[in-house]
């Protein structure tokens, strides 16, 4: 359960010029990666695939959507860097989208309107990743699949139950991307107390949704301290941030252009770690065997197979120890939803 410092030290050496590599064409890297995006006409899905166009670790880049895709893909075909583009459109398309993938990222789905909580997506979107990590388990099963569509907590466990019932579950492959929630925390940590942004790295723990998205501010790094207030504060601002910009956004949508880097953030590090670099640390909601949860998410190592390790939770404040009592029940009803739908729709399926 304990966390290992010169990660998360390599971690934040390893922040900064990941936010400005978008641009970074000048070199070639000795190792590039195949990437599909589904979803990819989406709010986020375009940002996200234009950030990936921009990043000279892939060398294709695969977007699938049920619609919109030839158009955003010959756009973006135009961008003067490596990644060759191509664009597939409608269910008779995806296997041709995924074959040969290392990575697949699935933004795919609805989002939500003001009023609704992301449980609330559960009908729409659980079988849209049900089907989509369906594909992904017949055309690229030993591709790693980072999950952003709502409701995470129980997406997550959807795609794992989709690849055992297939034969090609492999835990260090299927990961919930909970870095918006890091990448929040982060911003609103440094604006308290007057630190540069990319500096800093706050672990955020659980899960993707309100009370289940714990930050631990007792662990920030470099180290700072908090006055209760600001402790009760920044924990709801970092747990309802998200409402926070669906209400701003008022009926169009959520969180798009920030979650598309938070993707975009999330997928380098993946790519980086598949291509041998060491160190790599991101937070991400997988299956967990060392807390009393089935699925939390932790700093993670990845690695080249994927999710190396866990890094556990660290040594938790008596506040983040009673802020994970709160989310129990909630996490453990979203992953149980999740199990037994993949079960019903694995069984009609047969
Ligand atoms: N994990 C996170 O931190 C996080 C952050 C923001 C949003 N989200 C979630 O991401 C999802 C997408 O959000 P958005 O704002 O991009 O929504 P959006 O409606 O703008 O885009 C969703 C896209 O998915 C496509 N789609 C629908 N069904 C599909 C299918 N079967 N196959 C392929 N594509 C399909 C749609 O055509 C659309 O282009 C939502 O569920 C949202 O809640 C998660
Ligand atoms: O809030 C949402 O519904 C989208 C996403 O999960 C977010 O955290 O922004």
């Amino acid at each position: 359960m304990n966390q290992t410092p010169a990660l998360l030290k390599s971690f934040i050496l390893s922040v900064t010029p990941k936010l400005i590599r978008y641009a970074s064409t000048a070199s070639t890297p000795a190792h590039t990666k195949r990437v599909a995006v589904l979803g990819a006409s989406g709010g986020i899905g375009q940002p996200l695939s234009l950030l990936l166009k921009l990043s000279p670790l892939i060398s294709d880049l695969s977007l699938y959507d049920i619609q919109h895709t030839k158009g955003v893909g010959a756009d973006l075909s135009h961008i003067e860097t490596r990644a060759k583009v191509k664009a597939y459109v409608g269910k008779d398309e995806l296997a041709d989208a995924l074959k040969g993938m290392d990575l697949v990222v699935i933004p795919a789905g609805v989002p939500r309107k003001p009023g609704m909580t992301r449980d609330d997506l559960f009908n729409t979107n659980a079988t849209i990743v049900a089907d989509l990590v369906t594909a992904c388990a017949k055309n690229c099963p030993r591709a790693v699949i980072a999950i952003i569509a709502n409701p995470v907590n129980s997406t997550v466990p959807i795609a794992a139950e989709v690849m055992k019932a297939h034969n090609v579950y492999d835990e260090k492959k299927i990961v919930g991307v909970t870095t918006l929630d890091v990448v929040r925390a982060s911003t609103f940590v440094a604006e308290a107390k007057g630190l540069d942004p990319t500096r800093v790295f706050v672990p955020v723990i659980g899960g993707h949704s309100g009370n289940t998205i714990i930050p631990l501010l007792s662990q920030v790094s470099p180290p700072v301290s908090f006055s209760q207030q600001e402790l009760t504060t920044l924990t709801n601002r970092i747990q309802n941030a998200g409402t926070e910009v669906v209400e701003a956004k008022a009926g169009a949508g959520s969180a798009t252009l920030s979650m598309a880097h938070a993707g975009a953030r999330f997928s380098f590090s993946v790519l980086e770690a598949l291509n041998g670099k060491e160190g790599v640390v991101e937070c991400g909601y997988i299956s967990s065997q060392e807390t009393e949860f089935k699925y939390f998410a932790t700093p993670l190592l990845f690695g080249r197979n994927g999710v190396e390790k866990s890094m556990g939770v660290g040594k938790l404040s008596e506040f983040e120890t009673k802020l994970i009592e709160k989310a129990k029940k909630e996490l453990n009803g979203n992953i149980q939803n999740g199990v037994e739908f993949a079960k019903q729709y694995l069984a009609k399926s047969k």
